[in-house]
């Protein structure tokens, strides 16, 4: 633990050596609708993402950023290799490669944000967050709460047309962390928002890692955002992609956006990316 103040917490205390995500040998393919060939994402792939800690993923487009989440995810399946979540199989190679199971989000407590909040829109944003808590066996009074949580608590029973862009995003946090999720997913969860609204909601994300760590994922193009957010950032680079760089980032949280040493590791992500 670093500094005096028991509200800081550093990596160090919080990252158990436990691991919670861990691909193991992965493989994927996947065949181009534009060109009929086999493009191969993945091949003999592997990742550790430890209890409490958050990894941040960036890399060209195309790389395959998305799709790892999506494998960790269980929307998608390898092709060969396991993944594994808290020690529980999620998914090995199978001959014949599909959608994943859609019950491994809820059997596992995942929290999604996606680039677009995905909220279903003729529903109230409370009613949004019921049904999530309830897919997952959850009591649906939660739902109050985790908008209270995030600064929505009276947009609750508006429609999620009404609300800004940012506030669907915020509406979007809550959802996924309503279910209080071992595991948190983020693609790119910030980039269609302003800058001034994207960096209050990566305050707000910090504040709820911090009241509660958990062990994340963050699929990101803004080597600043993962700076901020993460505990370790990895470059992935080519094809089949590879891990061609890692940092990690002993910087104690709270963290403030200003703070001179995001700026050093941005230059270095970006150095890493070419
Ligand atoms: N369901 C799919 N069917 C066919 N090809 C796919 C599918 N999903 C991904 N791909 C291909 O896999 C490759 C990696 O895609 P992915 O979306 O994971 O990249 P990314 O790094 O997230 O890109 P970006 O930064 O642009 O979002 C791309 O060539 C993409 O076209």
């Amino acid at each position: 633990m670093s500094g005096t103040d028991t509200a800081t917490s550093s990596s160090a205390g919080r990252i158990q050596r436990r691991p919670y995500v861990v691909l193991d040998g992965v493989s994927k393919e996947f065949t181009s609708a534009r060109t009929g060939v086999r493009e191969t994402v993945f091949d003999d792939f592997s990742l550790t993402v430890h209890h409490g800690e958050l990894v941040a993923v960036v890399g060209a487009s195309g790389t395959g950023k998305t799709t790892l989440l999506h494998l960790v995810a269980g929307l998608e399946r390898p092709d060969s290799g396991r993944i594994t979540l808290n020690d529980d199989t999620l998914a090995a190679g199978s001959p014949t490669p599909g959608a994943g199971n859609s019950t491994d989000m809820a059997r596992h407590r995942l929290g999604v944000v996606f680039q677009q909040p995905r909220l279903l829109d003729w529903v109230s944003v409370r009613r949004n967050l019921e049904l999530a808590l309830t897919s997952s066996g959850l009591d649906p009074a939660g739902a109050d709460r985790a908008l209270a949580d995030v600064g929505l608590a009276e947009y609750a029973h508006h429609y999620p047309s009404v609300l800004s862009g940012g506030q669907r995003q915020r509406a979007a946090v809550a959802r996924a962390f309503a279910v209080q999720p071992e595991l948190v997913l983020l693609d790119e969860p910030f980039s269609a928002l302003d800058q001034l609204t994207a960096r209050r909601l990566r305050l707000l994300l910090q504040e709820l890692w911090t009241a509660r760590p958990r062990t994340g994922l963050l699929v990101t193009h803004n080597p600043l955002e993962a700076a901020f957010l993460a505990d370790r950032v990895i470059v992935l680079d080519g094809r089949p992609a590879r891990v061609s760089a890692e940092f990690t980032l002993d910087l104690s949280r709270p963290r403030t956006p200003e703070d001179p040493r995001l700026f050093t590791y941005q230059n270095e992500i970006l150095a890493a990316l070419g």
